[in-house]
Parts: C-alpha cells; structure tokens; sequence
C-alpha cells in the first residue's frame, strides 16, 4: 500500500494532499487526507548498517498530529476496555506511553531497566533483539491486584522486553488488559504476544511485510 506520495524532487515544501498532487512531506507537514498509518512515513530510513538494523519512529513524534494519530490508533481496539494505568518501558515506550496515559486521562508506571530505582522493586530478567541478557525493574509500591494495565512499548520484535514486562504486571498481581506498540512484528514472540493478549500497533496490513524486513518503500524517496 502506497503511504504517502512524495516527490522524488526534494523541493521546500508540503502542500497539504489535494488529489494526486506528489508532495514532499516536512517532518512537521500534514497530510489533508491523513490515511491510516499515514505517519509512518515519517520514520527516517537506518543510515548506520545492520549493526543499527532497525526502525526509528521517534522522528514521527515530533509531529503533534503524527504523534495524536499514533496514540488514537494505538487506543482504538481499548475504547470499551477500562484501563486503570498506563506502563511504559523504558526508554521510548516512556514517550508513547506517557502520550497514552494523558489522552486517557490515565497514570503512567515508568518500567525501567536496571539499576535506576532508587524504592524497592521486583526485577526480571529477559532477553531481547540484541541477544544481550537485561533487566528491568519495576517499583513495588503501585501495582496491585485488580489493576487493568495497558502496556505500551515502542516496538515489539522478538517480544522479549515485552513479555518481561508482561511477567512484572502479573506477578505484582495486575491484570494487563492490552499490549500497544507501533509494531508488533511477525516473529514467535510476537506471533505469542498477539495470539495470548488483546493488541494494538499502527502498521496496516499491507505494510506489515515491510515492516517485518526492516524497510519501508517510503524510505526510497524519504528526503528531510
Ligand atoms: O521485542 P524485543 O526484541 O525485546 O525488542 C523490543 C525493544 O527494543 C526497543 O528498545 P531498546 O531497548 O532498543 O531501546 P530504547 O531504550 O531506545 O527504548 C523497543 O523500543 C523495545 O523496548
Ligand atoms: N524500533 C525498532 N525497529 C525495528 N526493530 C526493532 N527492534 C527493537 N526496536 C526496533
């Protein structure tokens, strides 16, 4: 699925969508016809290598109707799950979740990786797309029985930060009513996330193979 038509000219500026007029789009430009995953062209393309083999949707959050679509859909399958706390896993899942909590109108938990709370915590140990073993930490004076969370991380690949965090909300007794990440990408851990909890993400299926490879066809005419 085409995202967004962007000029192969680098020219100054965005005209907002009227028909089929290519358009180059500014990080902070916004589309008159603001199709699903429309923000997503918005991430930069890895110029660093496989070593940084991954997405950066951080520049989408610059843009305030990018980042008010991210958070909307990201919110649409929970419109008639009640939410008690949003959590969100360091360090960008603090953004969207943080962003999360505030269009509910909900708190935010900080889970944080190791060694950086100063109040007693549980922690859990995980592995995660880098191969390296973590841990996270969550403080132990919030979490309680019947407390619906929503769990919200930036991006989920081999699921293992996610399921960590999982593990945290539940053995503190809460309840997770939903994980939301921008991707969630179609690896085991992924494929368990989905297939054992209600889910969102903002990647349209069409997109989700691209996803998936790590590269999006809007990166071939990405200009900034
Ligand atoms: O599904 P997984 O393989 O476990 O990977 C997902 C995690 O990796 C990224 O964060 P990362 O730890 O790289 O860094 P951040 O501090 O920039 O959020 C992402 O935001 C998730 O937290
Ligand atoms: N932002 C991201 N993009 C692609 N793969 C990832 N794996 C973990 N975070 C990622």
């Amino acid at each position: 699925m085409l995202l967004f038509q962007i000029s192969p000219v680098p020219s100054m500026s965005l005209t907002p969508c009227h028909g089929h007029r290519p358009l180059v789009m500014d990080v902070l430009d916004v589309p008159a016809d603001r199709q699903k995953g429309w923000y997503l062209s918005l991430m930069a393309p890895n110029t660093k290598g496989p070593e940084f083999a991954w997405l950066d949707p951080s520049r989408l959050y610059c843009n305030s109707q990018a980042l008010a679509d991210c958070v909307k859909d990201l919110l649409g399958p929970f419109h008639s799950d009640p939410v008690d706390l949003v959590a969100g896993i360091d360090a960008m899942g603090f953004i969207l979740g943080a962003s999360v909590a505030t269009t509910l109108g909900k708190g935010f938990l900080a889970i944080r990786k190791a060694c950086h709370l100063c109040v007693a915590n549980q922690n859990q140990n995980y592995t995660d797309y880098t191969g390296r073993e973590k841990t996270m930490e969550v403080r132990l004076d919030v979490l309680k029985p019947d407390l619906r969370v929503l769990l919200v991380d930036q991006w989920i690949e081999t699921g293992g930060t996610m399921r960590a965090a999982i593990q945290l909300v539940e053995n503190l007794g809460a309840t997770v009513t939903g994980v939301a990440a921008v991707a969630i990408e179609n690896t085991e851990g992924g494929k368990w996330i989905k297939e054992n909890y209600k889910f969102s993400h903002c990647i349209p299926e069409g997109l989700q193979s691209q996803v998936d490879r790590k590269h999006l066809d809007s990166f071939k005419s990405f200009t900034k």
